[in-house]
């Protein structure tokens, strides 16, 4: 189910509230047995120091201290465990939710999207937040708990030691923010180039048959060399501004521990200070700097994550397509017609494709659309398969029982111009569509679209791997297996884009007939041109100037 609540850093935060909780409560635990134990210190080595101890009488002192270091170290690494496990199931929820938006979307939504800006806020972009979750948050929560329960225990032993570490405290804060505000323009930075390397990349490994043809391979080397460099520059600046970040931060703890060992060793020194208390107090002085310096070490999180943020959230703004069910009817009978009633569709707010258009397909009829390049023939099949809703009418299906059932369009098998095949064997390209289905099966509709003898004749049989666009096969080859693949699902509509478009005579044909039989029984609609194709049409409807007309017969060549 999609989630609607807040996408935003914080309220992301929000839903990993017990997760959270836990991890800062165990957290605060762990801080807790800190000052016990620096206390307990203190105390051993003023008994043996000062009050003439032997090591014997500190037995159960020693033991006491090994204790809470164990309980402090075991509570920590509980604490750190808790945030990563919930850090990891919230990014992991977040992923799901953006790959469901983006199927909510649809092809024609994302289609404005670089691919490469894609994957990356998919996977860089989400793994961006880990830290964020895992450190920065429960490290930010550190910061205020332990200099706090620290600033407790020094007020109760010297109160100008309280006043030193309490005003220079706050300082190391605002100082990093005054810096950090600056970092997060150079990360935003950073991040922009690490989407645009990766879009380019993948432009690249694309496009590379494209740059070999035109001789423009080198130019796309150095180009990407250069888009190369100058994120690492931008990484560099980063750096820098990490650096002078600890810097701060090291020059406010120093100065602040300085003071307090200055101004407690004098009074020590006078007889106005007990050593105990001065020893705690400079045991406890780096521990109040401490939660500062691990947040400060993970402040980068925070800066990565709000830059993935905005190329995630872009993704998420996406509108869903809304051309889903319009009927509850959970009817099970076959389809008979599919209808488009009075639709007016387009892109944008620019000049509709189809304008008032009206067409119905009937099963059993097998329907050919042509209509010159441009005309808006896929933009048809976008509506039919619900990736596009119109702007005015309605597409209807009727069942054999005259009702629209709900999810009609799950029932539609579609085989675009392209069909891409996955980096597998051929069972596995087939089984796609039914991941069950048994080899008997898998026989019947590859011989169906008569893709079995050629899949016999390769070298393992529907066990041979075949590239991630059927690197191994012939354009014809491709078109079959993928229409086996669609029957596979037993369909009542079969939308079928171009199918014969680039083959041989010959190969149209045996495409063509084999089309013409999976026809049978079904909804049918095919985009096509070819003569063989419009020869086993039983209808043909032809788009021009945003309508769709029927051909009459003897006419359909000249369409
Ligand atoms: N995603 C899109 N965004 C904006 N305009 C689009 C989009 N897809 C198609 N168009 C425009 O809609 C019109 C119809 O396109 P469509 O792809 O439906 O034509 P077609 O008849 O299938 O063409 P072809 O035979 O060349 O594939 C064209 O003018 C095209 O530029």
């Amino acid at each position: 189910m999609e989630y609607s609540g807040d996408r935003s850093l914080a309220g992301l935060t929000r839903r990993m509230g017990l997760w959270l909780g836990v991890a800062v409560l165990l957290g605060g635990g762990a801080a807790v047995l800190l000052v016990l134990q620096l206390a307990v210190l203190a105390r051993i080595v003023a008994d043996l120091a000062f009050r003439g101890h032997a090591f014997g009488d500190e037995w159960h002192a020693v033991g006491l201290l090994l204790a809470l270091l164990a309980g402090r170290a075991v509570l920590q690494w509980a604490a750190d465990m808790v945030a990563t496990e919930g850090s990891l199931r919230l990014t992991s929820a977040l992923r799901a939710e953006l790959l469901r938006h983006l199927f909510a979307v649809g092809p024609v939504g994302i289609a404005g999207q670089a691919t490469g800006q894609m994957v990356t806020a998919l996977g860089d972009g989400i793994a961006a937040l880990e830290p964020y979750f895992a450190q920065y948050v429960p490290r930010a929560a550190m910061m205020v708990v332990v200099p706090l329960l620290v600033l407790a225990m020094v007020l109760h032993l010297d109160g100008w030691s309280f006043l030193i570490l309490a005003c220079t405290g706050p300082l190391v804060p605002v100082f990093m923010a005054l810096v950090g505000y600056r970092a997060q323009a150079i990360m935003d930075r950073q991040w922009t180039q690490l989407l645009l390397l990766g879009s380019a990349f993948l432009d690249i490994l694309q496009g590379m048959t494209t740059l070999r043809l035109f001789g423009r391979a080198r130019d796309a080397v150095t180009a990407m060399a250069g888009m190369a460099d100058e994120y690492r520059r931008t990484t560099m600046s980063v750096m820098k501004v990490a650096f002078l970040t600890s810097a701060v931060l090291e020059f406010f703890s120093s100065l602040s521990i300085a003071l307090v060992a200055v101004v407690f060793g004098s009074r020590l020194l006078e007889g106005k200070a007990d050593f105990q208390s001065a020893f705690l107090v400079l045991l406890l002085a780096p521990e109040y700097f401490m939660p500062l310096r691990a947040f400060s070490a993970s402040y980068h999180a925070r800066q990565n994550a709000r830059a993935a943020m905005t190329g995630i959230s872009r993704l998420f703004a996406l509108p869903a397509a809304s051309a889903r069910p319009d009927t509850h009817d959970a009817s099970t009978a076959s389809l008979v017609s599919v209808t488009c009633e009075n639709v007016t569709a387009g892109y944008g707010n620019g000049i509709p494709v189809l304008s008032d258009a009206s067409c119905t397909f009937t099963r059993d009829v097998l329907t050919v659309v042509t209509g010159a390049s441009g005309a808006g023939k896929t933009t048809l099949i976008r509506l039919l398969l619900g990736l596009l809703a119109p702007a005015h009418g309605r597409i209807i299906a009727t069942d054999e029982q005259d009702v629209m059932p709900a999810h009609w369009r799950d029932r539609i098998g579609w085989l675009p111009q392209q069909p891409r095949l996955i980096h597998g064997t051929v069972a596995e390209n087939l089984r796609l569509a039914a991941p069950t289905a048994d080899m008997d099966t898998l026989r019947r509709v590859t011989a169906q679209a008569d893709a079995l003898s050629f899949i016999e004749a390769l070298p393992q049989g529907f066990d041979t791997p075949i590239g991630e666009r059927g690197a191994r096969l012939s354009g014809g080859q491709v078109q079959r297996l993928a229409l086996a693949r669609v029957l596979l699902r037993n369909p009542q509509v079969l939308v079928l884009d171009e199918p014969t478009a680039n083959l041989d005579p010959q190969g149209a044909r045996r495409v063509a007939a084999a089309i013409a039989r999976a026809a049978a029984g079904r909804i049918a609609i095919v985009i096509a041109h070819r003569p063989a194709m419009i020869a086993q049409a039983g209808q043909v409807l032809r788009i021009r100037d945003g309508q769709v007309r029927a051909v009459p017969h003897g006419l359909e060549c000249a369409a």
